[in-house]
């Protein structure tokens, strides 16, 4: 892999809570302009590895590196430049009720980049256009959109900066599996237009397979296989065939407690 192409880089990452190991030595490497998948079930860490990544948890050990600068223990100023790189889609969409759409979506223009209100009014109602919401849907709030409208927002509102890294958290849940198809289609769009590097966790194998050039499955703290979206099918592998495919029976083991 050439190096001057490597986005991020993480090597040996271990996270713990208490006695609780998370992360037991993470090693991925994510190209510029590629989008990597990360599938694992619940409580595996996917979101604890993207915490990491993102800076809002500091590992306790390894290497998270974005364009080449190590960014574990930086300090407050750097970070902060490290993050502008970033855009994010938060699970649920998380946008502010408060605020009308194109004020979601003008937010981090506003707030991070100092760009005037009417001029970030500008880029949020060409952003709304970008995910196929029309200029009227910016006045709404957002309790007055569809799950899938407010969906759409939240991209407008993670590709409003123009990251050069976007992150997606469960981008599909609670959505029907047209607008689930939809939404993958617009991240796919939006990412390329962009030329962004995109890191995604969902469970969801049908927008994995749709908005990934890779995937890395997580278990137990590591990363068990890596590999070509186009070849999940062939990995030959125990426990990414029983998570693509959804069985009960296998070698991963659900906690289950009996209340
Ligand atoms: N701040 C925290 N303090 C203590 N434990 C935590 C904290 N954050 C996460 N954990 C634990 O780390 C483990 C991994 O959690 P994480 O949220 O990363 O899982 P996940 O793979 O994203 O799950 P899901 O798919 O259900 O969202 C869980 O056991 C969780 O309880």
């Amino acid at each position: 892999m050439n190096a001057a192409l490597t986005k991020i880089s993480l090597k040996g990452v271990r996270k713990s809570f208490g006695p609780k190991k998370v992360l037991d030595g993470i090693d991925v490497e994510v190209d510029a302009g590629q989008s990597l998948v990360i599938i694992g079930g619940s409580g595996s860490g996917k979101s604890v590895l993207l915490k990491c990544i993102l800076g809002l948890l500091r590992p306790e050990a390894g290497s998270v590196r974005i364009d080449g600068e190590e960014t574990v223990g930086i300090n407050g100023t750097d970070r902060a430049r490290v993050m502008k790189k970033f855009g994010m889609l938060f699970q649920g969409g998380a946008l502010f009720d408060s605020l009308r759409v194109w004020q979601n979506v003008a937010f981090g223009p506003i707030q991070a980049d100092g760009v005037p209100a009417p001029k970030a009014k500008e880029i949020a109602l060409a952003k709304l256009g970008a995910v196929g919401l029309p200029p009227e849907v910016g006045e709404l709030y957002p309790a007055e959109l569809s799950g899938g409208m407010q969906k759409r927002v939240s991209l407008a509102r993670a590709i409003a900066r123009e990251p050069e890294i976007i992150f997606f958290d469960e981008p599909t849940t609670g959505l029907d599996p047209i607008m689930a198809d939809v939404i993958n289609d617009l991240i796919v769009k939006c990412v390329r237009d962009l030329g962004a590097t995109a890191i995604s966790i969902t469970h969801d194998m049908a927008s994995a397979r749709k908005i990934s050039d890779r995937v890395a499955m997580i278990y137990e703290g590591k990363l068990i296989w890596q590999g070509a979206t186009a070849e999940i099918d062939q990995s030959n592998d125990p426990y990414v065939d029983q998570f693509i495919h959804g069985r009960a029976e296998g070698p991963i083991k659900m906690q289950v407690r009996k209340l």
